[in-house]
């Protein structure tokens, strides 16, 4: 029973899977290569991140594969339907990184809102010399309590989102399409449960009203989500945070609004082009960047390898 994990899995899955019986193989394999891996070692589960497609027509000529698995939520990556058709199983782990992609979120929102992004690129090539320059250039932060969170997508990373939020003293306002009203719980230290309602409103409301905006949606198929019209109709000195999927935010359109000074920073860990996202993009001072990291915690890679091995454990009973 040999299982590839092409994009790599966590230990607690490599561990749980192999006192299972099954051969965790986690050489990476080139993508061109990996129809003609699948079929010599006769591969019946592939495990991959974000990395590695697996598209129809890896699955109409790897006849073995009976479970592709996706360490992550967004499966954009997979041809899922087409290999739900052809009896395969798909399977991905929607709970286990919610936390870490929320905390990402805020590490952003804190970066851009104090400037760390660029005083990290600046301090230590100014040194003592511009100490003092550099002081008054990042001396207009601002507080993110008592401000209006925009929470785009409130599945359950957005409802994580909103947790921190409110513990942070911030405003939550959110849209979703499915979701007329969202009640959450939120958990504090001392095992104390409050029940929040959080009402949602139409996408261009959140947007006008918005401090800071974050967005947890798919992939979009029908073009960017947040272009030109969507940043014009923000409020002036806006914040926006992408750790969804590149391509839900037009990126030239988001350079103009943070060049106009109409959007005041950005916190970007998906791009357009992955993994070569556009110079532009990538020397923006006022873009705190990530490399698609919101799901990269030890705690959630963690849960991640345990869900997708008791999920394979599940589907061919073994127990
Ligand atoms: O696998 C990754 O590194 C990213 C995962 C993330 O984009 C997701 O969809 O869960």
């Amino acid at each position: 029973m040999k299982v590839l994990a092409n994009d790599g899995l966590d230990q607690s899955g490599i561990d749980a899977l192999t006192e299972k019986g099954f051969e965790v193989i986690t050489t990476k394999v080139p993508q061109e290569f990996l129809m003609d891996y699948i079929n010599e070692h006769k591969i019946r589960t592939v495990l991959v991140r974000s990395a590695t497609q697996v598209r129809k027509d890896l699955i109409d000529n790897c006849p073995s594969l009976e479970i592709i698995g996706r360490g992550g939520v967004g499966m954009d990556n997979i041809d899922v339907d087409y290999a739900r058709e052809k009896g395969i199983h798909v399977i991905n782990t929607p709970a286990a990184s919610s936390e870490s992609v929320a905390e990402l979120v805020f590490a952003h929102l804190f970066s851009g809102a104090r400037f760390l992004q660029d005083s990290n690129r600046k301090m230590p090539v100014s040194g003592d010399t511009d100490f003092a320059g550099l002081k008054k250039a990042y001396a207009a932060g601002i507080e993110l309590r008592g401000k209006t969170i925009g929470i785009v997508g409130m599945g359950r990373i957005g409802q994580e989102v909103a947790r921190i939020a409110l513990g942070l003293g911030m405003r939550v306002v959110a849209a979703d399409n499915n979701v007329g009203r969202a009640s959450i719980k939120v958990k504090f230290y001392n095992s104390q449960f409050i029940n929040v309602d959080i009402e949602t409103e139409p996408l261009q409301e959140v947007l006008k009203h918005s401090d800071f905006i974050t967005l947890h949606v798919p992939a979009q198929k029908d073009g960017y989500m947040i272009g030109k019209n969507e940043f014009d109709s923000m409020k002036d000195g806006v914040s926006v945070i992408n750790c969804s999927r590149g391509g839900v935010i037009d990126e030239a359109a988001l350079i103009d609004a943070l060049d106009s000074g109409k959007v005041r920073f950005a916190g970007l860990d998906v791009f357009i082009n992955e993994p070569t996202p556009s110079k532009a993009i990538l020397n923006h001072p006022k873009i705190s960047l990530t490399p698609h990291t919101g799901a990269s915690t030890l705690e959630a890679q963690d849960r991640i390898g345990l869900s997708l091995a008791e999920q394979i454990c599940s589907i061919l009973q073994i127990h």
